[in-house]
């Protein structure tokens, strides 16, 4: 197994009534990068503390490297938390902020100093080292914290919405620098967002979260082209979800209308509740004649999108779609509310749902 391999066995978290997490089981290989994703209050920050340490788990084991961690304080499992907030110390420089932890553990000054310098190199802010907090930017700032989390060369390095604070550009240049980073250690990196861009753009492991549970566990391509429930589909966004009643492949969504799910997509998974259709793998005609299998659609909403085209209307059997049209394709002929399109799709995109997240 490789270093920093992180397994969570039926781990939950109860405050009095409430169920935070609801008994997680998760294997996090060892030197990957792992985004948990979801919604405000699913549980993913309780279930980065509880591995922390700085959060007791009701139920379940943490394992560490194999070593069952569950009942060890912070400081002896070989993680390290970065804060929200930074929290950096405001009366201390950057060195000093992340020689912190060597000094209280009585590391001699000139090597404290260097073992510094060289984090603050990592994460390129060697020329900052006699800066204090408040003379550093937001994302500087983070840097350093990020300097101090790993300068007791921890095997996990815990995340939480990292980059929640920084502004649009610097969130997408910080994101390119933690994976630089990641990468470069080859260290654990655990990272909690509620962003699916942020989850996509970094991570080798994607676990959604909802209530308290794991709804899916894939890689970011996995995700996006394979959602399993409902949930996933709509959370990551850009899929139909369509609903009905189902019978072996067949997907009953109105009185007359039937849609054929995929079989060798359903095979050995149990029975699926509906299907999810990406709205980019939905093609547009303005002829009835330009598919095979053609739905005509009354075109009831229109948005420019830049990159792409969001059309919503209502097709003749009742099934409501939304639709992602290349800029080119929309502005070779462009549509308006009110008009008639003609939609079509590979029955191969048609990805089936199901109820229960392992079911
Ligand atoms: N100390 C606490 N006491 C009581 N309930 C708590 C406590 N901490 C968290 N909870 C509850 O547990 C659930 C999960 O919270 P958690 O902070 O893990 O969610 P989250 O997914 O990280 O949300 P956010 O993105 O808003 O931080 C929520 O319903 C929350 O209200």
């Amino acid at each position: 197994m490789k270093k920093g391999a992180v397994e969570l066995v039926s781990v939950a978290k109860r405050y009095g009534d409430t169920t935070a997490v609801s008994e997680i089981n998760l294997f996090i290989e060892g030197g990957s990068y792992c985004c948990l994703l979801g919604p405000s209050g699913c549980g993913k920050s309780t279930t980065l503390r509880m591995i922390a340490g700085h959060e007791e788990v009701s139920e379940g084991d943490i394992l560490l490297n194999n070593r069952n961690v569950t009942a060890l304080p912070p400081r002896q499992r070989g993680t390290a938390l970065m804060f929200q907030n930074y929290a950096l110390f405001p009366h201390l420089s950057s060195r000093d902020n992340v020689a912190f932890s060597l000094k209280i553990a009585g590391v001699g000054r000139a090597e404290r100093r260097s073992r510094a310098d060289e984090m603050l190199k990592l994460v390129n802010m060697d020329g900052y080292a006699d800066a204090f907090p408040e003379q550093l930017s937001g994302g500087q700032q983070q840097r350093v914290a990020l300097a101090r989390a790993l300068i007791n060369e921890p095997d996990v390095i815990l995340l939480d919405e990292p980059l929640s604070a920084l502004d649009p550009f610097l969130r997408t240049r910080m994101r390119a620098e933690l994976k630089r980073i990641q990468q470069q250690l080859g260290i654990t990196f655990i990272h909690v967002t509620h962003s699916q861009d942020e989850a996509f753009a970094l991570a080798d492991q994607v676990v959604v979260m909802n209530h308290g549970c794991i709804e899916q566990v894939d890689t970011p391509p996995g995700i996006f082209s394979t959602p399993r429930t409902a949930f996933v589909a709509r959370f990551i966004g850009g899929h139909n979800i369509i609903e009905g009643s189902t019978r072996g492949n067949r997907l009953q969504f109105s009185e007359e209308r039937v849609l054929e799910l995929p079989t060798t997509k359903i095979n050995g998974h149990g029975q699926p509740s509906g299907a999810s259709l990406r709205c980019d793998q939905i093609h547009v005609g303005h002829t009835p004649t330009d598919f095979s299998t053609v739905n005509a659609m009354n075109v009831e909403f229109v948005e420019y999108q830049g990159r792409y085209v969001h059309l919503r209307g209502r097709c003749d059997d009742g099934l409501r779609l939304s639709v992602f049209q290349t800029d080119t394709d929309y502005l070779s002929h462009p549509v308006q509310e009110g008009d008639t399109v003609y939609v079509g799709w590979d029955q191969q995109d048609l990805n089936p749902l199901y109820t229960a997240p392992n079911g």
